[in-house]
């Protein structure tokens, strides 16, 4: 398992080194923006996490928004993007940060994160590891917290083996979350960018206490 993760994560790397960033479409998407802008769902302003950040779009636009944020990516050449396209921005100093570091092992912070926002990690992760997925977000997350997936793709992608991405859905979501989180807001046909139109799902999920049963 350990390495079987370690060869994924070189995977990444070599992936950045090589500029093979075939996912980024060089900006966030309008369906966060306007999630966050237009306070489709009010969200608590305390830090927030957003693994697998890539080039940091979205980490950018949550410390704009006054998140005290955390970008994490376990690739350092994302990092050392990520850093460089920060510079080109007006961010508050102390809200935001890019970590070189693996999701499922990192030291996060003393208090837990209250937001944390999931776009296209969780396509990345392979399908038998969802449920760890799952699990690491409700150690992170406090409780009363919010994991906000924007859940994409759905009309593309592999069903199973180790070529991401996956294709997804909401099911699959609530087989990972349902133990620890309970889902508080959905939008199935969320404003989409014109360079990335196809099928996507808004979903939003408070970490409620665990059930009984739960390791966690
Ligand atoms: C498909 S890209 C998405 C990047 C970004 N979310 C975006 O949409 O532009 C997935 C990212 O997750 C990072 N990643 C992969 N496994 C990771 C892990 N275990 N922990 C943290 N980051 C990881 C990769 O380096 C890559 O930058």
């Amino acid at each position: 398992m350990a390495e079987d993760r370690k060869e994924y994560n070189e995977f990444w790397e070599k992936k950045w080194v090589a500029n093979e960033t075939y996912w980024d479409i060089g900006k966030m998407q309008v369906a966060l923006k306007e999630l966050i802008e237009e306070n489709k769902f009010p969200l608590p302003k305390g830090n927030c996490l957003v693994p697998g950040c890539g080039r940091g779009y979205d980490a950018i636009f949550f410390a704009q928004q006054g998140f005290k944020t955390i970008g994490l990516d376990v690739s350092v050449s994302a990092r050392n993007a990520a850093i460089s396209l920060a510079k080109q921005h007006d961010i508050l100093p102390g809200l935001l940060e890019f970590v070189t570091d693996d999701f499922y092992t990192f030291e996060p912070p003393a208090s837990l994160f209250q937001v944390a926002y999931d776009y296209t990690f969780l396509s990345i992760i392979k399908p038998k590891d969802r449920h760890l997925w799952g699990q690491r977000y409700a150690e992170l997350i406090s409780p009363g917290g919010y994991l906000i997936t924007l859940i994409f793709p759905i009309d593309f992608g592999a069903d199973d083996g180790n070529i991401p991405p996956f294709k997804l859905n909401i099911k699959m979501c609530h087989e990972a979350l349902d133990m620890n989180f309970t889902l508080v807001y959905e939008d199935t046909d969320p404003p989409k960018d014109p360079e990335r139109d196809s099928a996507c799902i808004m979903a939003i999920w408070k970490r409620v206490l665990p059930l009984k049963g739960s390791s966690l």
